[in-house]
């Protein structure tokens, strides 16, 4: 019998590092795969709550800008009373053990980090994507108080034990590398 998840690969970064976009290209190298976003079930009920249109908060636009930091002081103030939450509802809203392999796109907190390597031992590979400034204002990256220096974005600045880092300026074979190397990684693991 097998027990999923088989593999669980946790992508960290900064605004605009490129983790949904690599989310998505390792997806769709893998199959039965799927994408976990630790957010999802945050923007979920807090729009919920505010009678706020879901699927425009999900998207990459201005919606999901002006309204982030209250929505991160929410999280925090829910993340504080049981710090597994979100990562545990957005697994269970997702039906994450009908799939193999997780593709966690979000993975922002060291209490995130913690949930998956202590739930999961020796099934989770964590990946710290970087990038340039440079590349991260052409992508529409702007400093926001309130946001970027935040433990949301900053959390995980200190870890230093990442299975895989690599570097997403828009190096096209870089990154075919890194992603080769990930997808290989599960394809092992299954
Ligand atoms: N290697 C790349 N080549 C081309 N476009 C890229 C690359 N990496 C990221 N992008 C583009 O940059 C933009 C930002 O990337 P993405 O949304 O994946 O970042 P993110 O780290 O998930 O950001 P956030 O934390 O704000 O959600 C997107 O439009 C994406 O398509």
């Amino acid at each position: 019998m097998t027990i999923n998840p088989r593999r669980i690969v946790c992508l960290s970064g900064k605004r605009k590092s490129g983790k949904d976009y690599i989310a998505e290209l390792l997806h769709a190298s893998i199959p039965n795969s799927i994408i976990i976003r630790i957010s999802a079930p945050i923007k979920k009920y807090w729009s919920e709550s505010k009678g706020l249109d879901m699927d425009k908060l999900m998207s990459d636009g201005a919606y999901k800008e002006k309204y982030r930091t209250e929505m991160i002081v929410w999280g925090e103030e829910k993340r504080a009373q049981d710090s597994g939450f979100f990562c545990r509802t957005a697994i269970e809203m997702l039906k994450g053990s009908d799939f193999p392999v997780w593709i966690v796109s979000d993975l922002r907190r060291e209490t995130d980090l913690k949930f998956f390597r202590d739930t999961y031992p020796n099934r989770v590979t964590c990946v710290r994507i970087s990038a340039s400034s440079e590349a991260r204002v052409k992508r529409g990256f702007v400093f926001a108080a309130g946001v970027d220096d935040t433990e949301s974005e900053n959390g995980l600045d200190h870890i230093q034990d990442w299975d895989v880092c690599f570097q997403n300026d828009g190096d096209h074979l870089l990154l075919q590398g890194n992603l080769d190397h990930l997808t290989r990684i599960c394809q092992e693991s299954l």
